[in-house]
């Protein structure tokens, strides 16, 4: 893989249990901030050719994670990304400036999954994810802790403070790479 030495803008994730808001807060931040790109990934892989099957136990796609990461390199390189996906673990660090782990409280977690007509057994799965802060520990063994930030989702105003917050941190990286100089330690 090619590694690029500038990035005019930071790639960020947006990660957490599936439900805890991840799309919204990416959509607000990008509606914000035109200048990045919004990626729900899984969206992505499926408009990218990067699905190679069906889980039907979980009553999902399966991602060729492969494929993704040869398809999303590109993007990467050039930066300004907002990665939203519930898995972190794939994408290499260097591509990487900021980590969003979004948590939500299991309750509103469980009636957030169950509105969308989740089965049981998938709702149930969630929320014990979320429980046993699978994301975080993914987020935190893969990602150098100090750019792992977690954010609590569970109301309009969470949401808001929690997007003017990623607001403010990408402003003030922009404001340190002016000309997206380089964004590595020598
Ligand atoms: N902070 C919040 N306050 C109120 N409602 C929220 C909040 N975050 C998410 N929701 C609601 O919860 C539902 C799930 O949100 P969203 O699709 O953003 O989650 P997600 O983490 O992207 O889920 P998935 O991983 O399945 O795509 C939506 O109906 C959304 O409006």
């Amino acid at each position: 893989m090619s590694l690029p030495d500038t990035r005019a803008l930071p790639n960020i994730i947006i990660t957490g249990t599936p439900g805890c808001g991840k799309t919204s807060h990416a959509e607000q931040l990008a509606e914000q901030h035109p200048e990045m790109t919004h990626i729900n990934v899984s969206v992505f892989a499926k408009e990218n050719g990067c699905i190679e099957g069906w889980d039907s136990e979980r009553d999902t796609s399966i991602v060729d994670e492969d494929k993704l990461l040869d398809k999303l390199e590109p993007l990467a390189d050039k930066g300004g990304l907002i990665i939203d996906w519930h898995c972190c673990d794939i994408f290499p660090e260097r591509w990487i400036d900021l980590v969003v782990v979004l948590r939500c409280n299991n309750t509103v977690l469980y009636d957030r999954l169950e509105k969308r007509g989740y089965k049981e057994s998938k709702v149930q799965e969630n929320v014990e994810c979320e429980i046993m802060q699978v994301l975080v520990s993914d987020a935190k063994n893969s990602y150098d802790p100090s750019i792992v930030v977690e954010l609590s989702s569970e109301d309009v105003d969470t949401l808001d403070q929690n997007v003017e917050r990623i607001s403010g941190w990408l402003d003030n990286w922009k404001a340190g790479h002016p000309e997206g100089e380089s964004n590595r330690l020598p």
